[in-house]
C-alpha cells in the first residue's frame, strides 16, 4: 500500500494494494497493524455507508466532545472529498484539503479527529463507506457551512447542490466550535 502525506498533520492519503484478475479485483480496505504503522492510530468502533446521486453535497460535519477519526473511501462512483482543519493549534487551522476519491483510483483518506468532513457527488451515483473512531452522538453533531467564503473551497458544482436542511443551516467557521486541545 502507498501512503502520502498531505501537508496537514495526521491527514493521510492511502492507496491499498489492488489484486486484479479476470473476475474483477480484491483489496484489503483496512488492516490494523499495517494502518497503525502508516499513522492511522484510531481504534475504529463504527462503520458507515451512504449512497448519493450526482449533485448531492453532504457536510461539512464534525462532532464536538466526541471528535471522530474517519477512514473514508468510495466503493463505486466519484466524489470530491473535502475536510477542514478545526484544530486551533494546528499549523493548517482553518485550511481545507480536497481530493477526488473514485471507485477506480481506490484512494482512501484518513481524517484524524478535529476535522469537518464532507463531499460532493460528481458521478451519477456514489457508494461511500467509512470507518469511525468514535460513536455517533447526534447531540454533538455540528455542521460547518459548505460554502463559507472564508474557506474558499472550489466545489466542482454543476448547478445548485442538493443539501439536507441541516447542511443548509451550517455555520461559518468564525461561528463554529473548534478544538482547543487536539
Ligand atoms: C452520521 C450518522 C447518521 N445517522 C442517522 C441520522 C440521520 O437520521 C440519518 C442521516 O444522517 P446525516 O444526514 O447526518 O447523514 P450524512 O449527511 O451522510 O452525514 C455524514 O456525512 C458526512 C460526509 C460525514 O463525514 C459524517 O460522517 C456524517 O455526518 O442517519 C446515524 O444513525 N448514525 C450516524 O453515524
Amino acid at each position: 500500500m502507498e501512503v502520502e502525506q498531505t501537508g496537514f498533520p495526521g491527514l493521510l492519503v492511502i492507496t491499498p494494494r489492488v489484486f486484479s484478475d479476470e473476475r474483477g479485483f480484491f483489496k484489503e480496505t483496512y488492516q490494523q497493524e499495517r494502518y497503525k504503522e502508516a499513522g492511522v492510530d484510531a481504534s475504529f468502533v463504527q462503520d458507515n455507508a451512504s449512497r448519493s446521486t450526482a449533485g448531492i453535497l453532504r457536510g461539512l460535519h464534525y462532532q464536538i466532545q466526541h471528535p471522530q477519526a474517519k477512514l473514508v473511501h468510495v466503493m463505486k462512483g466519484e466524489i470530491l472529498d473535502v475536510c477542514v482543519d478545526l484544530r486551533k493549534n494546528s499549523p493548517t487551522f482553518g485550511q481545507s484539503y480536497s481530493i477526488r476519491l473514485t471507485g477506480e483510483n481506490h484512494k482512501q483518506l484518513y481524517v484524524p479527529p478535529g476535522f469537518a468532513h464532507g463531499f460532493y457527488v460528481i458521478s451519477p451515483q456514489v457508494d461511500f463507506v467509512y470507518k469511525c473512531g468514535d460513536y455517533y452522538y447526534p447531540e454533538h453533531d455540528r455542521t460547518l457551512l459548505w460554502n463559507d467564503p472564508e474557506l474558499g473551497i472550489d466545489w466542482p458544482l454543476s448547478g445548485e447542490p442538493l443539501l439536507s436542511e441541516k447542511d443548509r443551516r451550517g455555520l461559518p467557521l468564525k461561528e463554529c466550535e473548534v478544538f482547543e486541545s487536539l
